[in-house]
């Protein structure tokens, strides 16, 4: 969200002073509306005034009056003048409606988050095609920025180009952002070939239970990577070694690793092996990339990976990020649960098959569309139509596996399935230690979760879905999970705190409100 909130006193208690405010003002402006993915002229038409006059204030050559700061802010959903601190943003949904029509799969903040990363081993011009405008981009962003990248959004607010300095500036890094995300883990692969020392902070993230980064240190360390974990921050000392070729087994087949690994493998000279890798969507995504640079890589998609890396490289590209199967099933879910007819669009299929079949195998009914390709050449879509249908649990136990498994993203929204489902379903999450416990909030909506342990719920359906008052839990993909059941919950639902959901999903309320749904976005 971007608000200029009333000036803090500084600790002399005097109050900072914004040199131009207009500019400041417009500059606001311009990033909200970028945020929302709108170009001048269409923010001009939601405020029935000209692009000339948009284009004028984000210039900060317009004065602006309250009046029109407001509209401005209730028209990009995103208040730019607040008083005091920031405001906390909650959800009021009408649920009970059936939903129609067709909705698109966004790009995966997985995919951007791991090319944001690599794009440190260029030194030619990235671009980064459709990338999410979502907050963990943004974070990425902001680090890189605070570094010395030159991280541009085109005007239409969907592409973004990067260019990286010569000298990284380590020591003025944006902490508060890189604290915020885990996938600042992901600079360790690109800077062991750019610097001998180097500190990072402590990645952060949602809270999952306790996620370990020893994999990585496990994995890096053959590439002469020793990490010290000092007070708050990683202390990386790189020994370099020859161009000698490396082989490397995975001890955990973690999509983030392989990513790390694969970045450090690209940025020296000679071929490195990578075993135990995985080959998920976003570990492919990377590899396509990394191609485009011209850093071989065989065995896309499997998990043993040759990387032919090079120490130096220097290539304008322009890359398209590919769709996300976790959004994919998170749409295809808010159709399941209010018992709709919706099609959504640009479903990565390669990377939705076990969970599609796992639900043919509960009743859904569903057709599929010709494949075709995404906009990266590579990977394949397909459009997926979800109809009516009497759901039942499955026989077996619904659980993650690395790919090609159901992806473990992907397992919460079957609690909301399974709970939709006449009988009784398994689920066991054995990845993460604390993710399962947030999905018992759907028993506040009337379903029978009950946490068998902190792997494992029992789910009973179907359910009767009853609106209630629901904080939103500190998990993206369980955040998503209870607002698409409030979507299914007959009366008026609340999800508060909602903004973590912004962490990996774009506008996903509104887009849900074009399929029919009834939300509503309010403040304190
Ligand atoms: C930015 C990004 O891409 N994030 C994804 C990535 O996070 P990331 O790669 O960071 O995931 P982690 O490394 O935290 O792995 C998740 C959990 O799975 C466990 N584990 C993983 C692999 C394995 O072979 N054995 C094992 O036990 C880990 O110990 C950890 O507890 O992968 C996760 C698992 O797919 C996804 O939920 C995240 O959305
Ligand atoms: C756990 C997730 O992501 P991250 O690795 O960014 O926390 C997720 O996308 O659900």
């Amino acid at each position: 969200m971007t608000t200029i909130t009333t000036p803090v006193p500084t600790a002399s208690g005097s109050f900072p002073v914004i040199q131009d405010p207009l500019a400041h003002v417009g500059s606001l402006v311009r990033s909200a509306r970028q945020h929302r993915g709108l170009t001048q002229a269409q923010l001009a038409e939601r405020l029935a005034t000209s692009q000339s006059a948009i284009h004028r204030i984000e210039q900060g050559a317009q004065n602006v009056s309250l009046e029109m700061l407001t509209r401005i802010g209730a028209a990009l959903d995103s208040p730019i003048v607040t008083l005091g601190g920031p405001q906390r943003t909650h959800l009021r949904v009408q649920g009970g409606q059936t939903l129609s029509g067709r909705i698109d799969v966004n790009t995966s903040k997985n995919g951007a988050v791991a090319l944001l990363c690599a794009s440190l081993l260029n030194r030619g011009t990235t671009r980064l095609k459709n990338v999410a405008r979502i907050v963990e981009v943004d974070r990425i962003v902001e680090v890189l920025r605070s570094v010395g990248v030159r991280a541009t959004w085109s005007t239409d607010g969907r592409d973004l180009e990067i260019v990286v300095p010569q000298h990284l500036d380590l020591d003025a890094i944006d902490v508060d952002a890189a604290r915020r995300t885990r996938s600042i883990i992901m600079f360790l692969g690109p800077l062991l070939g750019l610097q001998d020392e180097f500190r990072l902070p402590y990645a952060g993230g949602c809270d999952l239970g306790t996620r370990t980064v020893e994999p990585h240190l496990i994995g890096l360390r053959p590439f002469g990577l020793d990490v010290t974990a000092t007070a708050g921050d990683y202390h990386g000392l790189v020994t370099r070694g020859g161009g000698q070729d490396l082989a490397i087994v995975l001890t955990e087949r973690g999509d983030t690793v392989t990513e790390n690994v694969i970045m450090a493998a690209a940025g020296r000279d000679g071929v490195t092996t990578i075993r135990n890798a995985s080959p998920n969507y976003m570990v492919q995504d990377l590899c396509f990339y990394l191609e485009l640079l011209g850093v071989r890589i065989d065995g896309i998609g499997t998990t043993t990976l040759r990387v032919h890396g090079r120490a130096a490289i220097d290539a304008d590209v322009e890359y398209a990020v590919s769709e996300d199967p976790v959004e994919a099933m998170s749409l295809l879910t808010a159709g399941i649960v209010t018992g709709s007819e919706i099609t959504v669009g640009r479903v990565p299929i390669e990377f939705m098959e076990i969970e599609l079949a796992t639900l043919a195998e509960m009743g859904l009914r569903y057709t599929l569309s010709d494949e075709y390709a995404a906009a990266n050449g590579r990977t394949r879509l397909v459009d997926v139509t979800v109809h009516p249908s009497d759901l039942r649990a499955p026989i077996d136990k619904i659980h993650p596996m690395p790919f090609p498994g159901l992806n473990i993203d992907n397992l919460p929204f079957f609690v909301a399935i399974a709970a939709c489902a006449e009988g009784s379903t398994l689920v066991h999450d054995w990845v993460y230690e604390g993710r399962a416990i947030h999905l018992t909030d759907l028993t506040r909506l009337g379903a029978d979760v009950r946490l068998l342990d902190a792997h494992r719920l029992q789910v009973s359906g179907p359910t009767h879905w009853s609106g209630a008052e629901v904080s939103c839990p500190p998990a993206l993909r369980p955040a998503v999970v209870i607002l698409l059941a409030m979507l299914a919950a007959k009366g008026t639902s609340v999800l508060r705190d909602v903004d973590i959901i912004a962490r990996g999903y774009e506008q996903l309320q509104d887009r849900l409100v074009e399929l029919g749904a009834q939300i509503e976005t309010f403040r304190d």
